[in-house]
Order: structure tokens, then sequence, then C-alpha cells
């Protein structure tokens, strides 16, 4: 039998299986010590013993896992931007989105609180930019509903991990994606900040996909050993006509990129990110 493991405490799995029964899983032995032995996420098989609980017999070969928070199979990050109030940072924004490629898993960007947005043209721009280079964009707001409907019903499958900005409105946002799932264990996370935080993580399920809960995980900076992936995240310069091939857009002769931020045909701020991201990431630049 094949389930998935939504859920990781004190080392002993829940695992639901596809007809959606769960079950309290021991590991088997050689499973248990082998390190990274098992992830929320990972689909495994199991083999029922008491009604309720069941073995681990195996743990089937996973793709894109997170380290941070530790979760396995994630088809997408959703990063969570707050457009205002408090105002997100591009420049994360930026990070997270190039975190995505590098990953190799899908992201979408999710405006929150637009019912706080004075300036709706602003926020249009800002979205139009993200769409032009090819992400869905979506404006939720908790408190009047804007927008839950569509992101909720948009098709995706596969498990969707929440990234974001303190404040950015994530846990608002899956409560009103999840309205009827016990939530408040977030709370007790948050007392525990400071002391020690208690850090889990559990998968949820929607109509169309699982949202991976991850209370008390905030993540970010990595050190990237090939700068092309980072290039390659602007997608968005993948028509310029460089003469290199391979130009990473600095101040190589015949670059066509630099010229078109100048006159602003690319987004001058998109580029300041692409050099900060590879000064940060990758030492030698
Ligand atoms: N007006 C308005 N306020 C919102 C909305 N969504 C969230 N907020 C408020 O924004 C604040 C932060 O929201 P949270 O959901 O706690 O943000 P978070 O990203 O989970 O924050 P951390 O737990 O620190 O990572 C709270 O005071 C929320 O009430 C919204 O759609 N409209
Ligand atoms: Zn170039």
């Amino acid at each position: 039998m094949q389930g998935l493991v939504v859920l990781l405490e004190a080392n002993r799995p829940t695992v639901e299986t596809d007809d959606g029964k769960r079950y309290l899983c021991y590991l088997r032995g050689k499973i248990k010590r082998d390190a990274g032995r098992i992830l929320v996420g990972d689909r495994v098989e199991i083999m029922p013993t008491d009604p309720g609980e069941a073995i681990i017999t195996k743990v089937l070969p996973r793709s894109h896992s997170l380290f941070r928070p530790p979760v396995a199979n994630v088809s997408g990050l959703f990063v969570i931007f707050s457009f205002t109030e408090p105002r997100g940072s591009l420049e994360l924004l930026d990070k997270r989105l190039v975190m995505a490629h590098i990953l190799n898993v899908e992201a979408e960007i999710v405006v929150t609180k637009t019912d706080l947005v004075d300036d709706r043209e602003k926020l249009t721009r800002f979205m139009t930019l993200y769409k032009n280079i090819g992400y869905r964009v979506w404006a939720t707001s908790v408190t009047t509903g804007e927008g839950i409907p569509e992101f909720l019903e948009a098709p995706r499958t596969g498990i969707w991990v929440m990234v974001g900005e303190s404040g950015a409105g994530k846990s608002s946002l899956a409560k009103a994606l999840l309205p009827h799932e016990e939530l408040d264990i977030q709370g007790l996370s948050r007392i525990g900040r400071g002391q020690q935080t208690t850090r889990w993580v559990r998968l949820l399920k929607t109509r169309q996909f699982w949202l991976a809960d991850t209370p008390g995980y905030t993540a970010l900076e990595m050190s990237v050993k090939d700068p092309q992936l980072i290039r390659q995240a602007f997608w968005e310069w993948d028509n310029a006509s460089c003469r290199f091939p391979g130009c990473f857009h600095i101040d190589e002769p015949g670059c066509d990129v630099l010229p078109k931020v100048m006159q602003g045909i690319y987004d001058p701020v998109r580029y300041e990110h692409y050099r900060l991201i590879l000064n940060q990431w990758v030492k030698r630049y």
C-alpha cells in the first residue's frame, strides 16, 4: 500500500494513503538508521499492523526536496508578498524566485492585503511586470476575500510551500485557504520564539494541491556554485541578442541586455537584483 507522509511528529510519521485513510507509522530498522531517512512529502510503502497503525517498509525515490523547511517532492513555492503594510522587499521576492528556479520547482507570486492598497495602478504595474516574465501572480485579501477562490481553484497539483517575509500574511492566507483546519498550533510555536521555537511541517489538503504548513521556519540565503543557474533564472532576457551566447550581461562586449536596461526596456530593479544575487550567492562575482 502506498501513501504520503503528511506529518512527522517525534519521528513518528503519519501517512495518508491514496484512499484517504491515515496511519501512524513506525520506521523499519534500516530506514530508521539512514540519515535524512524520511521527510514530510515522501511517498512511502506501508504495511498495516494494528488498526490505524502501520510500518513503513520503503521510501520511494524523491525529487526536489527542500532542506529548510524539510519537505520532499515539492512542486512549487508560493512567494507571499505584501505590497503594503508592510511593504515587502522586491529584493527578497526576486531572491525567492531565483531560488525556486535553482531548486527546479515552480513559483507563483501571491500578493496579500490588497484591501490596504491605495494605488491600484501601481499594483497592476507590479503584477504586469511579473506576469510578462511568465509568473502566475495573484492579488488576494483575506479581509475582502478578493482573489482567494481564483487562487484556490487554479489548476496545480502536488506539494506547495509558502515562503515570504515575516508579516507578509502567510498564516492568514493559510487560514483563509483552509478555514476548517486547526491552525492554532502555529500560535504555540510563536510563543516559543526566542526560547526554543517549535518547528514542524505538515501537509494540508486543498481540493487541488497539498499546502505545506511550516511554522517556525524562516529560510533563505543560499550559496550557488554555478552562476549560470542565476543567469537562467532571469529568463526575460533570453531573447536579447548578446554577442556571446553565455553572456552574463555585466561588462561583456556586445552585450544587448545592459543597454536595454539603460533604456528601460528591461526592468532596472530586476537587473540590479540579478547583479546583487550573483555577488552574494556566487563567491567570485
Ligand atoms: N488588512 C489585512 N490585513 C492582513 C491581511 N492578511 C494578513 N493581514 C495582517 O497582517 C499581519 C501579518 O499576517 P500573518 O498572517 O501573521 O503574516 P505571516 O506571514 O504569517 O507572518 P510570520 O508568522 O511572522 O511569518 C497580521 O496582523 C494580519 O492580520 C489582509 O488580507 N488584509
Ligand atoms: Zn549580455
